[in-house]
């Protein structure tokens, strides 16, 4: 997958997206990011990127000439010859989850252009986007760190980029409900306990403990993913015997 990052800051990439599995990925060819900056195409004498909105108000707003230039060039590098998928983030977007992420790790390129300040020109949103998504219901300080985290989720999908141990069919949101507890060694630190089933090795008997866990966290915390998921008449059984005890 090839993604190119349109930002004024490319250098606050760098920590989350060349570390670990997405570092591993970009170094195994099954994931390349280019970050470009904006701040390169701006006409302006000054490099003004942004200017105050019209109709007054606080903040600055990024002008939309130094970014359609800087798409226009980005495209042209693309090999798609339709318009590419093109994100933008604000608190405006669509909600992202876990879907969205499985249906972008199939696109074989990405765009992804960051507002920074109060955000973009209207215009840019209207000619050039055609996904605007939103990561929670908060005010960052611009569109980058969304962009890190959506880069993450969807790359760690793309074949080939998590190893043999690590898998992500069980993982929360995967599965439809949220994830069990993980142990891992020793079995006792510091007088806190692994429950013993988890080293019974008897495979079934964990299975069972873990959707169990899983349904359990999730009627707790998140109700609502429980309407949606399918459930085996014995987990209904299970959250009955959950609802009961409450
Ligand atoms: C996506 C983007 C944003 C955001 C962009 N610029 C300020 N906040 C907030 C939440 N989800």
């Amino acid at each position: 997958m090839i993604i190119k990052v349109l930002t004024l800051f490319p250098e606050m990439f760098q920590g989350p997206l060349n570390v670990s599995i997405i570092k591993n990925a970009q170094e195994k060819g099954l994931l390349d990011i280019e970050y470009i900056n904006i701040r390169d195409f701006t006409d302006s004498k000054h490099k003004k990127v942004d200017d105050y909105p019209y109709g007054g108000g606080a903040g600055m707003v990024m002008t939309p000439q130094p970014i359609f230039d800087c798409y226009e060039s980005t495209i042209k590098t693309l090999h798609s010859s339709s318009k590419p998928r093109t994100i933008y983030c604000s608190p405006k977007g669509k909600t992202f989850h876990q879907e969205m992420a499985i249906e972008m790790a199939k696109e074989k390129e990405l765009v992804f252009i960051c507002g920074h300040y109060e955000g973009v020109d209207q215009r840019v949103i209207d000619e050039l986007i055609t996904d605007e998504i939103s990561i929670g219901d908060f005010v960052l300080t611009g569109g980058e760190l969304p962009v890190a985290v959506i880069i993450d989720t969807i790359a760690r999908l793309i074949p080939g980029v998590l190893g043999q141990q690590e898998s992500f069919q069980e993982e929360s949101f995967y599965s439809g409900l949220l994830e069990y507890p993980h142990y891992t060694r020793p079995q006792n630190f510091r007088g806190l306990t692994v429950p013993s089933v988890l080293f019974s090795g008897n495979h079934k008997e964990i299975e069972k403990w873990r959707r169990k866990k899983s349904l359990e966290i999730t009627l707790h915390r998140r109700p609502d993913l429980i309407e949606k998921a399918e459930l085996t008449e014995e987990d209904k059984k299970n959250i009955n015997a959950f609802k009961n005890h409450c």
